[in-house]
């Protein structure tokens, strides 16, 4: 390691449309993630969900968002990443969790993740700072805690979904503008 310090990695959850793609790629945002779970306010159906990742791809690192591996089928071939809430035995899992991971070492990502797109902040227990590997914090993130939160914990990285909408799936550029902003903060950007 040259001691360099890396800006935080981070992810936006839950686009829906094109032009959201878009505003992520220009802002400067590393991932963005398609929501592939019917069970979601934002889910993106196979067809959309596909659409969406050809147009992301290449552009920044592209997520499918889903409960279980079965949900991804459709979309695996278009994406970066799988990130389930589920283990599964994959290349590139990103696995999302409220729990320690068993097997840290087999994941591309670890999402510490108590809210599933539902907007919520609750405390982050002080294990999620001792998991190794690329650890991602996510749940209720917004531009005025995500500076705090990388200051804490030292993240590879952090995602946002609810504080940067204006209504479920629908982004604001404005919002997402400034959580990245507040996310890489200059002297908080310590992975
Ligand atoms: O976003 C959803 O609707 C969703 C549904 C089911 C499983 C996961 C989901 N989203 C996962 C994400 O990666 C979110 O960005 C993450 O949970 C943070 O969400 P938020 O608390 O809204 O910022």
């Amino acid at each position: 390691m040259s001691g360099q310090r890396q800006p935080t990695f981070v992810k936006v959850c839950g686009l829906t449309q094109e032009q959201q793609i878009d505003w992520a790629v220009e802002l400067g945002y590393d991932a963005v993630g398609i929501v592939v779970t019917p069970k979601s306010k934002r889910y993106c159906p196979p067809e959309r969900a596909v659409a969406l990742a050809d147009h992301a791809r290449g552009r920044v690192t592209v997520f499918a968002v889903a409960l279980t591996h079965a949900e991804t089928a459709a979309v695996a071939g278009h994406v970066d990443i799988v990130q389930i809430y589920e283990t599964a035995d994959i290349p590139n899992l990103a696995l999302a969790s409220g729990a320690p991971p068993e097997k840290p070492e087999a994941l591309r990502y670890f999402f510490y993740d108590a809210s599933a797109g539902s907007g919520v902040f609750a405390d982050i227990p002080d294990w999620v700072g001792e998991v190794p590997g690329n650890v991602v914090i996510a749940g209720g993130l917004d531009e005025h805690n995500v500076a705090d939160v990388v200051e804490k914990f030292g993240p590879y990285g952090v995602d946002v979904s609810s504080s940067v909408e204006t209504a479920p799936g629908v982004k604001s550029r404005e919002k997402m503008a400034a959580f990245l902003a507040a996310a890489r903060a200059p002297g908080r950007n310590s992975r």
